[in-house]
C-alpha cells in the first residue's frame, strides 16, 4: 500500500474561482485515496437550519411520534431514539427523515421501488414557526451544491464534464433525502456508546453538516484504524456512496465510518447527513461499464489496494436496479415501515415476520 490516511483532507470551495487545477487535484486524491473529505466556504447558508435543529427535537414526544416514519411508504419521518440498529447493535440516536420535493409516480403495474419517493412528512407551522421553509431551502441549495460537485468529480477523474450526467433523471423525476440527527451525550443506562455503528453510505455523495461542536464522527482508514473527523468551521463533510465506487468499478472509495456518542455529561451531538441519489431506474453495473477512465486513473486505483473494514452492509448494485437497491436498504433498516407499505418484499426478506432486531445493516 502507497500511504495511508491520518486525517481527511481539506478542501476549499474558493479554489474553484481561483486555482481550479489545484482544487481539482485535491480531489482526485481524496476521490481515489481517502473516500472522505471536507468542503469548506461552499455558498450553502447553514446557520438557519442549526437554529432549528434543537426546537425540532424539543417537541413533545407525542407531536413526533405523530410524524412516525411508519406513516410513510417512502420512509420519510421520526425514528425514535434507538429504533435503528447498525450491525447488529443498537444506535444511540433519534432522527427524522426529510426529502427535496417530489411527487409520487407509482402507478399499479410499476416497480415498486417507484413508491419509494414522494412527499415528506412536516412539523405544524404552529409546532416549529418557520422550521419547514427552513429545511426546503436548504435542501435546495445543498441539492445545487451536489450536482456542481457531481461536475467536478468528472474532471477530476479525466473524464468529460458531464459524463455522470446520465446517472440523474430530470430535477422532477429525482430526489434526494436527508436525516436531521441528535445523538444524546452517553447515560448509564446506553447499551454502548454507539451513535451509529460502522456502515458505508448508499447513494452517490453524502452532504454532511456537523450542525453542533462535538466531534465523535470517525472514519476507518486502510489499516483498519478509526480517523477523527472533528466539525470544522463552515465546512461540509462530503463522502462517497456505495452507488458511486460501484459506477466508478472502484476509483471512488465508499469508506467505513461511525459516530461515537458524546461524553456522559455533555449536551447532544447534533448532524445533518444529505444523501445524493441516483435515478432509480439505472442498473449500475451496466453504467459502470460506460465510464472509459483513462489508464492512469485505473493504474492509480490498482496500485491504492483495498481497506480493511468493519462495515457489513454491502449493498449488490450491480444487476438491480439502483431504486430497488435502495428500497432494499430502506427495508432492511425500518422493517416496521416495510411491513406495513410493502408486504410482499417485507415477507421475501423476513420470513419469519418481524425480526426483534435487524442485524444485517
Ligand atoms: O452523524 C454523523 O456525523 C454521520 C451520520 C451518518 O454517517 C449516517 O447517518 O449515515
Ligand atoms: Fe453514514
Amino acid at each position: 500500500m502507497p500511504s495511508d490516511f491520518t486525517a481527511v483532507p481539506i478542501l476549499d470551495y474558493t479554489l474553484i474561482g481561483t486555482d481550479k487545477p489545484l482544487f481539482l487535484s485535491q480531489l482526485r486524491h481524496a476521490l481515489i485515496h481517502v473516500g472522505f473529505m471536507y468542503l469548506q466556504n461552499s455558498p450553502v447558508e447553514t446557520k438557519s437550519l442549526v437554529e432549528q435543529i434543537p426546537r425540532l427535537f424539543a417537541l413533545p414526544q407525542e407531536s413526533k411520534d405523530a410524524l412516525t416514519m411508519r406513516n410513510s411508504q417512502h420512509f420519510l419521518g421520526y425514528t425514535s431514539f434507538g429504533k435503528e440498529f447498525t450491525k447488529g447493535a443498537r444506535d444511540m440516536r433519534e432522527q427524522f427523515d426529510f426529502a427535496t420535493p417530489h411527487e409520487n409516480r407509482w402507478t399499479p403495474g410499476a416497480p415498486e421501488y417507484l413508491k419509494h419517493w414522494g412527499r415528506s412528512q412536516w412539523p405544524s407551522e404552529d409546532e416549529v414557526p418557520g422550521f419547514r421553509a427552513v429545511v426546503e431551502k436548504y435542501l435546495a441549495a445543498v441539492e445545487r451544491l451536489s450536482y456542481e460537485f457531481t461536475q467536478w468529480i468528472s474532471e477530476a477523474l479525466l473524464l468529460p464534464t458531464d459524463a455522470l450526467a446520465p446517472f440523474f433523471d430530470t430535477a422532477q423525476h429525482m430526489q434526494h433525502r436527508a436525516k436531521l440527527v441528535k445523538y444524546p451525550a452517553l447515560r448509564e443506562n446506553f447499551e454502548s456508546d454507539q451513535g451509529v455503528g460502522p456502515h458505508y453510505d448508499g447513494g452517490f455523495l453524502t452532504f454532511l453538516l456537523q450542525a453542533s461542536e462535538h466531534r465523535g464522527l470517525q472514519v476507518q482508514n486502510f489499516a483498519g484504524q478509526w480517523i477523527d473527523v472533528p466539525p470544522l468551521p463552515n465546512s461540509f463533510v462530503v463522502n462517497i456512496g456505495k452507488g458511486l465506487e460501484t459506477l466508478t468499478r472502484g476509483v471512488t472509495l465508499a469508506t467505513c465510518h461511525r459516530v461515537v456518542s458524546p461524553a456522559a455529561g455533555s449536551s447532544a451531538r447534533y448532524s445533518v447527513p444529505f444523501f445524493q441519489n441516483i435515478a432509480q431506474g439505472v442498473v449500475l453495473g451496466d453504467a459502470a461499464a460506460t465510464l472509459d477512465f483513462p489508464y492512469e486513473i485505473l493504474a492509480e486505483r490498482d496500485a491504492r489496494g483495498t481497506p480493511k473494514t468493519d462495515a457489513v452492509n454491502h449493498t449488490d448494485y450491480d444487476k438491480a436496479p439502483s431504486g430497488h437497491v435502495a428500497l432494499i436498504g430502506r427495508i432492511k433498516s425500518h422493517p416496521d415501515v416495510a411491513e406495513k407499505h410493502y408486504p410482499t418484499l417485507f415477507k421475501t426478506l423476513f420470513p419469519d415476520g418481524l425480526p426483534a432486531h435487524v442485524s444485517a445493516y
